[in-house]
């Protein structure tokens, strides 16, 4: 039965031994994984609610019974999220793009969805007071870093270029944390790490020279999935998810505008289909209701109020399914 054999396979696992007695409960049940803790995690609590996928987390538990659909959310650190999911203990997961590549599982999961955050950079860093100026002059130095897999092949291709080879190759050092600190511990020459504002590396007294990766955070499965029962919920949740993240991404942007500038106002505001126009009390006028990028909606509003549409208003979305 794989709903058991799956459990067994979690419960395997020492982050998961503490939750052995709710084994019988997991049988049957999609598993999720979802970052426990950094950066993705109060991101994916706030996908989760928006999906309205309802649970209730006991302190220091990383399994939790989703109270309205047969899922167990399975709470694991974010870099082991590839391996449960491609390896199949787990069904779908949350988390980096970056962590898929480093764990090398693209081959085994699915990105089902960019999720819209944990977006940041993978760069290389040196010092910025330093010499070295460009990843040619870094090559065959020391680099520290979290993400040695990246890093490794990223400077093997470098070196393979420059004919750098023994001991005159890059040497990639490991750290799990702080790697922004080990250019002023003297332990490297250069760093390999995220940035997001940047406010770190700027505090570190590094800047970035090249960049190695861009990622944000995904939606997962399994590319070779053990149970094609759960494959319907894997397509409702992800239609949830893929609902609350283009909430995020788009705002309705509702105006008045004359007839005889409607034209111009809707190919400001085309919407994803089209425009919805309504008439009112006053012949010369129109409503209009469009959906925009968020991201664009001041400028929006600018060429609209430029054109003479007035009482340009923007609503939020909760949710929505486009
Ligand atoms: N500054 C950032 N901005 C946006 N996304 C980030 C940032 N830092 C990390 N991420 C994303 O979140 C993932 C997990 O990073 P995080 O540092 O939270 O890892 P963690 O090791 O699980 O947590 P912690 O650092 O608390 O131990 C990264 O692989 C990356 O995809
Ligand atoms: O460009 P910024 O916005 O400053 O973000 C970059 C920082 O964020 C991440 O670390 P995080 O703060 O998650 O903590 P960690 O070092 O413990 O992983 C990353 O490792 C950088 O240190």
């Amino acid at each position: 039965m794989r709903g058991s054999s799956q459990s067994a396979a979690l419960l395997s696992s020492p982050h998961l031994l503490h939750i052995k007695m709710n084994a019988e409960s997991l049988d049957g049940r999609l598993l999720f994984a979802i970052p426990k803790k950094g950066r993705l995690h109060e991101k994916c609590l706030e996908l989760l609610a928006g999906a309205d996928i309802q649970f209730r987390r006991h302190a220091r538990l990383d399994v939790c019974l989703v109270k309205n659909h047969p899922i167990a959310l399975v709470f694991l650190p974010a870099s082991d999220i590839p391996s449960f999911v491609g390896k199949g203990n787990v069904d779908l997961g949350i988390t980096g793009h970056d962590v898929i590549l480093e764990a090398q599982m693209q081959d085994h999961v699915t990105e089902e969805l960019r999720l819209n955050f944990g977006k940041c950079a993978l760069q290389v860093q040196v010092p910025e007071a330093g010499p070295i100026k460009s990843v040619e002059q870094l090559a065959g130095k020391r680099v520290v870093t979290s993400f040695e897999v990246l890093s490794g092949d990223y400077f093997g291709k470098l070196d393979a270029q420059l004919n750098l080879t023994g001991d005159t190759k890059t040497k990639i050092e490991y750290v799990g944390g702080s790697v922004e600190a080990a250019c002023s511990l003297g332990l490297a020459d250069g760093i390999v790490d995220l940035v997001e504002s940047g406010d770190t590396m700027r505090a570190a007294g590094l800047h970035a020279i090249a960049t190695v990766l861009q990622t944000e955070a995904v939606l997962i499965k399994s590319s070779k999935p053990k149970d094609p029962a759960h494959e319907p919920l894997i397509r409702r949740i992800t239609s949830r998810i893929a609902g609350v993240v283009a909430a995020g991404h788009y705002v309705i942007c509702q105006y008045n505008v004359k007839r005889d500038k409607l034209s111009a106002a809707t190919a400001v505001t085309p919407g994803r289909r089209a425009a919805t126009v309504s008439p009112l009390e006053d012949e010369q006028w129109v409503a209009v209701s469009s959906m925009v990028e968020k991201s664009k909606s001041a400028d929006v509003m600018d060429q609209l109020v430029a054109i003479g549409a007035e009482d340009v208003l923007i609503f939020n979305l909760d949710n929505c399914r486009v």
